[in-house]
């Protein structure tokens, strides 16, 4: 895909430069390992190549956002980076332990929201939700240094005065960030959240993020997180890896990224209409698009993915009777350049509540190679959390 080919060649050189490209060789500080991650799902005519050939490695703190269309290949990237999905080809390592060789010293070095609220019990008061989730994962919620870090942890998300309320007493964003308070319940060094900031308020997200960007700040923990809310990703991480296909089609810092396209956001207005001829071709040859006509005039704006495509939109332009009023560079948003990456404007869905998909979806998983010890941190247990039985790892981490 061009787009693709030219943003990521761009995040090469500025990765060369040394401005924030992060593959290549581990360093010191290299907590999440990603080599040659090959998994097709499966076989003869039916299989599906979900991840292809992909590399990065993440330095401690980082806050990575993992963006890609439906499809991606996103969730099986994750769940191999947790040790719940095997590898055809290439490793993961999470400071420097195999994944597949050693699972459980992976389990205790990360943690994971991936279902929001429905991986708490939702008859446990919060403060009990925390307990329990630092006792999984081998802490004793009496030490004082666990309790201190649940007491701030209940602090920084505003939830004191919930801390003895049932969590099925809850609003919904409440549940959320107690949900994010027991994946924060025990130390870790990495963090995996699949769209941690849905269904909260506008506040509450705002807290949420100041959050992550304390315990990247000051905790260095490392956080890869999915969220199809672009302001979020903006807001909160130093980084982004793309997915395409089952490939990384971009990886670079947040202004990197954005620099790419910086020059290559463009609003154009005509006097008169253009016809519908030609609205479409530049549409599917230039992904025009945000059609607006204010009196004589209409206007698109249009992302372009090569230097060269601004030439040959403009001739299609001028090859139409409506003269030429005016050409604005636009400042491109995260959004622009996900959509103008990934190709897939038009096929880019738009969920029931109005926002663009373009995260993880983890819930309708399920596939042999998931029954690992991890799920029981991500197991839905709905309305009656009582009644959630203690999968090996819980019961012998106890
Ligand atoms: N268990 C499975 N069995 C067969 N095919 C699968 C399985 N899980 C994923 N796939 C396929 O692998 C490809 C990548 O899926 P994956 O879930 O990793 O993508 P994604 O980027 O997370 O997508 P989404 O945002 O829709 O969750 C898709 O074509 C998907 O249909």
């Amino acid at each position: 895909m061009t787009g693709s080919t030219s943003a990521t060649e761009h995040s090469k050189s500025a990765s060369d430069r040394g401005e924030g490209g992060r593959s290549g060789e581990g360093t010191d500080e290299t907590v999440v390992s990603v080599r040659g991650l090959t998994k097709t799902y499966g076989s003869g005519d039916d299989h599906v190549l979900a991840v292809d050939g992909v590399d990065f490695e993440i330095d401690r703190g980082t806050v990575v956002g993992l963006l890609g269309p439906n499809g991606a290949g996103k969730t099986t990237a994750i769940k191999a980076m947790l040790g719940l999905v095997v590898p055809d080809e290439g490793s993961v390592t999470i400071e420097g332990i195999e994944t597949t060789d050693a699972p459980r010293a992976v389990y205790r070095r990360v943690a994971a929201m991936l279902e929001g609220a429905r991986n708490v019990y939702w008859r446990l008061t919060v403060r009990e939700n925390l307990r329990f989730f630092a006792r999984l994962g081998g802490h004793d919620p009496a030490e004082t240094d666990v309790r201190e870090r649940h007491d701030r942890l209940l602090e920084d998300l505003d939830l004191v005065e919930k801390a003895d309320v049932p969590v099925n007493k809850l609003s919904r964003g409440m549940k959320q960030k107690t949900s994010l308070a027991c994946t924060l319940a025990r130390e870790t060094s990495v963090v995996f959240l699949d769209e941690p900031t849905l269904g909260l308020d506008v506040e509450s997200s705002l807290d949420l993020r100041a959050e992550l960007r304390r315990l990247a700040e000051r905790e260095s923990i490392t956080i890869v997180l999915s969220s199809h809310d672009m302001d979020v990703v903006e807001d909160v991480c130093d980084r982004v890896i793309v997915m395409n296909d089952g490939q990384v089609v971009a990886d670079d810092s947040l202004e990197e990224l954005v620099d790419v396209f910086r020059t290559q956001t463009y609003r154009v207005t005509v006097d008169g209409t253009l016809a519908p001829e030609r609205r479409e071709r530049l549409e599917s040859e230039f992904g025009a698009d945000g059609w607006t006509t204010v009196g004589d005039h209409q206007r698109f704006d249009a992302t372009l993915r090569r230097g060269e495509d601004f030439y040959a939109m403009m001739d299609v332009v001028r090859e139409s009777p409506c003269p030429l009023v005016t050409v604005t560079a636009l400042e491109p948003d995260l959004e622009d350049v996900f959509l103008a990456l990934t190709d897939r404007e038009s096929e880019t869905s738009t969920a029931g509540n109005g926002e663009t998909e373009m995260g993880v979806k983890m819930e309708s998983e399920s596939e042999s190679e998931s029954e690992s010890a991890f799920t029981s941190d991500t197991e839905s247990v709905g309305d009656d959390p009582q009644a959630h039985t203690p999968t090996q790892t819980e019961a012998a981490d106890r």
